[in-house]
């Protein structure tokens, strides 16, 4: 799913997003000596096919958020990217069917 375009490499829990649109790479790591778990986004990064990174918003315990511009609708949206972990995997995807399950009770107007 993603498509590296750099290579020098920063921590991400150092940076804000104002830092980061000054630098090429962000590495993220739950567990900075496990290097299976390392995140390697950068500016200019495709997220799918056409979600391209812009900027680096925050970073949680499973990943980071970015900051991505749709590039076939210029859409600007905030992606998650978790580590790769089966463990965060699961735990990602029941934050999903969460939010899917509150969106779909606040369109209804029902809270
Ligand atoms: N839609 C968004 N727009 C802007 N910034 C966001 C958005 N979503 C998340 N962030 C930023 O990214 C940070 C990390 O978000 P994330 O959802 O990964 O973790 P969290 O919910 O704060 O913590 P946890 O890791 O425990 O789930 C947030 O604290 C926030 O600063």
């Amino acid at each position: 799913m993603l498509n590296l375009k750099r290579t020098q490499k920063i921590s991400c829990s150092s940076q804000n997003s104002e830092q980061f649109s000054q630098q090429e790479y962000v590495n993220a790591s739950a567990n900075p000596s496990s290097s299976k778990n390392n995140l390697e986004i950068s500016k200019e990064t495709l997220l799918g096919d056409h979600y391209e990174v812009e900027g680096f918003l925050g970073e949680g315990r499973f990943g980071i958020v970015t900051k991505c511009r749709n590039t076939k609708t210029n859409e600007v949206v905030a992606i998650k990217v978790n580590k790769r972990n089966n463990e965060i995997l699961q735990q990602a995807k029941m934050e999903i069917f969460i939010l899917a399950q509150l969106r779909g009770v606040l369109t209804q107007g029902e809270i």
